[in-house]
């Protein structure tokens, strides 16, 4: 049986402190800064962290990541599975040399990370099925449902599947809010949740975390 809710300010101290939980080096703050340039949006600091131990738990050698951006969040997955390769697209070209700057930076050689300049609806259909450890989904909500097909047909049994900012920024729950970016994120989490070859779970760490292991 659950227990007595905590109240929303103690949630949102719990969230604020478990998202202090992640320490953030020199090169992290740079691939922050440099994003902020750009006007594109990083991971939380908690979800780094999670995208790390994500990384290390599964083992991941081979990486897949929808959403370049400048870099961070492929930083934080690379220092989680140091000997994997990174698999990530983006159409931007400002976008992919700011990411190539921030990898340099903290370290990753360049044989560990495949930049790719498109757009997943073209690019994701070419790489090969059953080829990934994990899959990480950060590029347009609208889309998640497309994401997630293609997410989990490029899986391994075992590998993981992760859409980020799945509560679309806490618009998720409430039911009166109907923009087209919210309801594809709860599409979504009703398609893995429903589908018995994967075990899912839904974190509120960042602006929300939609995993799912394929069994
Ligand atoms: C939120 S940012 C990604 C941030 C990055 N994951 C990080 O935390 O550092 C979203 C990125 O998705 C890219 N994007 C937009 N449409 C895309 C598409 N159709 N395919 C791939 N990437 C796309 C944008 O150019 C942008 O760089």
């Amino acid at each position: 049986m659950a227990g007595t809710p905590p109240s929303q300010a103690a949630k949102h101290s719990s969230w604020t402190y478990a998202e202090q939980h992640a320490e953030e080096d020199a090169a992290i703050a740079q691939a922050r800064l440099r994003a902020d340039d750009l006007g594109v949006e990083s991971v939380s600091p908690g979800t780094g962290a999670a995208l790390s131990a994500l990384a290390a738990g599964t083992g991941a050698r081979a990486i897949v990541e929808i959403g370049t951006g400048a870099g961070v969040s492929g930083v934080f997955l690379l220092r989680g599975a140091p000997e994997a390769v990174l698999t990530s697209l983006d159409p931007m070209p400002d976008h992919l040399a700011a990411a190539r700057q921030s990898f340099r930076e903290s370290g990753i050689p360049s044989s560990h990370t495949r930049l790719i300049s498109g757009y997943a609806q073209q690019v994701l259909p070419r790489l090969t099925r059953g080829g990934y450890d994990l899959v990480f989904v950060d590029a347009e909500p609208e889309e998640a449902e497309f994401y997630a097909e293609e997410g989990i047909r490029l899986l391994r049994r075992g590998g993981t599947l992760v859409i980020n900012d799945a509560l679309d920024r806490d618009r998720v729950p409430k039911p009166a809010v109907r923009e087209a970016r919210t309801q594809a994120m709860r599409a979504v989490e009703r398609r893995l949740k429903n589908d018995d070859d994967l075990t899912t779970a839904l974190l509120p760490t960042g602006t929300g975390l939609l995993l799912a292991v394929k069994r």
